[in-house]
């Protein structure tokens, strides 16, 4: 146990095969559906919400929290990737591949000549809004992939 606490950095492929090792060991592939799969993640979201409901708006980095709490943090903040990892697995989608994907896709929608220091949604940018299209967007990733 201590090496994979001891590791410096870990892969979502990583995480991956240790969900699908866990779930296999304790014959739980038949509970791993993509409904349930949502509906656990939706409600660790939900426990990961109640760390921070009440509180107001909390500093960056925590720093009054004790040891405790940003403990338990991290076991729920973990819940959700791990049922995040694991409901993309059994879908079929490459997580990783996918967010690298989307994160170009978030380039092109937000370009920093119109969106810095605005919080504003793309569609409400003023000027160029063919640079502001989902759909010219995603093409142009996808044909800068097949090039
Ligand atoms: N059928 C299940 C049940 C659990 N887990 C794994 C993934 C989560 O990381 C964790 C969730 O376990 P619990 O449902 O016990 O939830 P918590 O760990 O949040 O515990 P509690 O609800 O008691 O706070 O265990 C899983 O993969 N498949």
């Amino acid at each position: 146990m201590s090496s994979v606490m001891e590791k410096e950095g870990v892969s979502l492929e990583e995480l991956k095969k240790k969900m699908a090792e866990f779930a296999k060991e304790r014959d739980w592939d038949q509970f791993h559906s993509p409904r349930n799969l949502l509906l656990a993640l939706v409600g660790e979201v939900g426990e990961l919400s109640e760390i921070f409901q009440w509180k107001g708006e909390v500093p960056r980095g925590l720093p009054d929290w004790k040891d405790e709490e940003k403990q338990h943090l991290g076991e729920e903040l973990s819940d959700v990737l791990l049922y995040l990892v694991r409901l993309s697995d059994i879908c079929g989608v490459d997580l990783g591949k996918a967010a690298l994907r989307k994160l170009e896709l978030n380039a092109i929608k937000y370009p920093v000549k119109l969106c810095k220091g605005s919080s504003k949604k793309h569609t409400q940018f003023d000027g160029d809004k063919s640079n502001v299209n989902g759909d010219s967007a995603a093409a142009a990733v996808d044909q800068g992939h097949q090039q």
